[in-house]
């Protein structure tokens, strides 16, 4: 293909493929490496892409001139133009293209160590993060930006997940696989968490997405603290107070989420990131309001790819992450955004105590004691623990989802509003709620735009049918937690959990802190 060719233009921003209306959007040729090289408007975008890759399927209804399809590989394009039509809606912007192109940057392949590098554009993979079921996430740079910022690349193998259950991540084992996912999960991921992301500050901000003929990079700000998992091991407990810092972050994001219509399915200590603080106190959990203590400063949640869009407020598949997987799902109830609420609730008594609420070697005990929200606040543990505090967890892991709370009866909740170390000593004659600083509907007013997901909504609607179409299709087989929509009526297979290392502990062995150990990769 020749400079300035027009014919079956296909226009590739942000990775995804679009063949949009725009008349004077060119692309040109590489000489050396065969890069197309689109414009985008997108701060940051990397807006280049190699004839090596496999074009996304995502694609959005714009008539193409039939008979211009001169390559198999067109031909296979246009008949896998389909589905998620709602993407134009979402990512508005790649229609605008425009001709200023930034040099496109492979960065050797020689100097890097990992062999996703090759297929990489504009950024340099410097080490490895984290791992998942199917991904390694690496520390990258971009190398054609002028400003090298780092961020984190998600890169999912597509052979993981296209049917041959090859072990990729340090996360996975023989065994462990369940389901393959398929491509419209990986953009279903994308698409929700750019959505999700957007203006808010709760969530790992999206940044850009390539796909490559061996892997999907999903491209995201780099959140730099580690997991609230990790921090949970190393303090044993968190204070009332970072306790609420944490979940109140939390509940805004999920909050503005709920309010899209998206329900994330999968909240657990291991998807909420945090920005670190400097440690405050002799044993460094002093906690300074309005910053955070424990080292934990700003909270961010992430992993999307459980996350999906139910603005009719139900959906019926089953899955998450079996510990903090509210009853509604064992029972193959109708569920909604409640079962976010339930997961919301583990956290936070997890964090509040060191030790989850359901915590079963023998699975089918476990699914038992969930299914009848059976937990207690066991001493000695609990002993220290606020009656506030516990009213707030028991009106999380409420079995029956009607009387759960909600997002907004949660931020309402009055121990959410009211931190301890606001209290003078002579507490006893004055009511809590005086010393609140804020309300956390307060802050949430001012932290989103609610005119952007404003107009999601009538995307979202439309995009309902679709997503009831693929609501049996989950990607994601973490370890052997994850349960997914049985095919055959069986309520849960393929799962033998780790041994724990004791009654009252999280698994160790789950931690990214202990598998970066293990596998002596060296971070940040
Ligand atoms: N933006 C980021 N900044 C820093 N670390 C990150 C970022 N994204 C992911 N990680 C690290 O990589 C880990 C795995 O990422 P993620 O949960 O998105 O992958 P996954 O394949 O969905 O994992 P899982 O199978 O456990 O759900 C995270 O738990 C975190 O430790």
């Amino acid at each position: 293909m020749s400079k300035g060719t027009t014919k079956n233009q296909s226009f590739i921003a942000d990775g995804l493929c679009f063949r949009p209306q725009t008349p004077d959007a060119t692309y040109s040729e590489a000489d050396n490496n065969k890069i197309y090289r689109i414009a985008s408007n997108l701060d940051n975008a990397h807006s280049t892409y190699s004839t090596d890759c496999r074009r996304s399927s995502l694609s959005v209804n714009i008539d193409t001139p039939s008979g211009e399809s001169d390559n198999e590989e067109d031909n296979f394009l246009d008949s896998d133009i389909q589905e998620v039509g709602y993407f134009s809606d979402v990512f508005p912007n790649e229609f605008e293209l425009n001709d200023e192109s930034d040099s496109s940057t492979y960065y050797s392949v020689m100097e890097s160590e990992f062999p996703e590098q090759s297929e990489l554009c504009n950024y340099k993979l410097l080490n490895q993060i984290g791992d998942g079921a199917f991904s390694r996430v690496f520390k990258a740079v971009n190398v054609a930006g002028i400003e090298q910022i780092p961020v984190a690349i998600k890169v999912i193998k597509k052979k993981s997940i296209f049917g041959e259950y090859e072990k990729y991540g340090n996360g996975a084992e023989d065994g462990d696989r369940i389901k393959p996912c398929n491509r419209e999960s990986i953009l279903n991921e994308i698409a929700i968490h750019r959505m999700v992301s957007e203006n808010n500050p709760y969530s790992v901000k999206f940044i850009s997405f390539q796909e490559s003929t061996t892997y999907f990079y999903l491209v995201s700000e780099l959140v730099t603290g580690g997991e609230i998992f990790d921090k949970i091991i190393q303090m044993s407990s968190f204070s009332e107070d970072l306790a609420r810092h944490v979940i109140t972050q939390v509940a805004m994001s999920i909050k503005h989420m709920h309010y899209m219509g998206i329900v994330h399915r999968d909240i657990k200590p291991e998807n909420l990131l945090f920005e670190p603080i400097p440690f405050y106190g002799v044993d460094g959990d002093e906690f300074k309001l309005g910053v955070g203590g424990g080292g934990i400063g700003l909270v961010k949640l992430t992993d999307f790819g459980l996350a999906k869009i139910i603005s009719h407020n139900t959906a019926k598949t089953p899955c998450g992450t079996i510990e903090y997987t509210a009853p509604e799902i064992f029972n193959f109830e109708e569920y909604s955004m409640k079962v976010d609420m339930w997961g919301i609730g583990c956290v936070l008594y997890t964090m509040l105590c060191g030790y989850p609420p359901f915590n079963e070697k023998d699975q089918s005990k476990l699914v038992k004691k969930i299914s009848e929200g059976d937990y207690q606040f066991s001493a000695p543990w609990w002993d220290g623990i606020s009656l506030g505090a516990k009213n707030a967890v028991s009106h999380l892991l409420e079995v029956d989802p009607r009387k759960r709370y909600d997002i907004g009866e949660f931020l309402n909740d009055p121990w959410l509003n009211t931190y301890d170390c606001l209290r003078p000593s002579t507490l006893d004659d004055q009511p809590a709620s005086e010393y609140a600083y804020a309300t956390v509907e307060d802050i949430l007013n001012g932290s989103f735009d609610k005119r952007t997901t404003e107009n999601l909504h009538s995307a979202l609607e439309q995009s309902y049918e679709l997503q009831e179409q693929d609501d049996t299709e989950s990607h994601k087989s973490a370890s052997s937690q994850y349960i997914f929509m049985p095919d055959n009526n069986e309520p849960l297979r393929n799962s033998s959990f780790d041994e724990l290392d004791g009654p009252f502990s999280l698994d160790l062995k789950r931690s990214s802190v202990y598998q970066r150990r293990k596998s002596k990769v060296s971070f940040w």
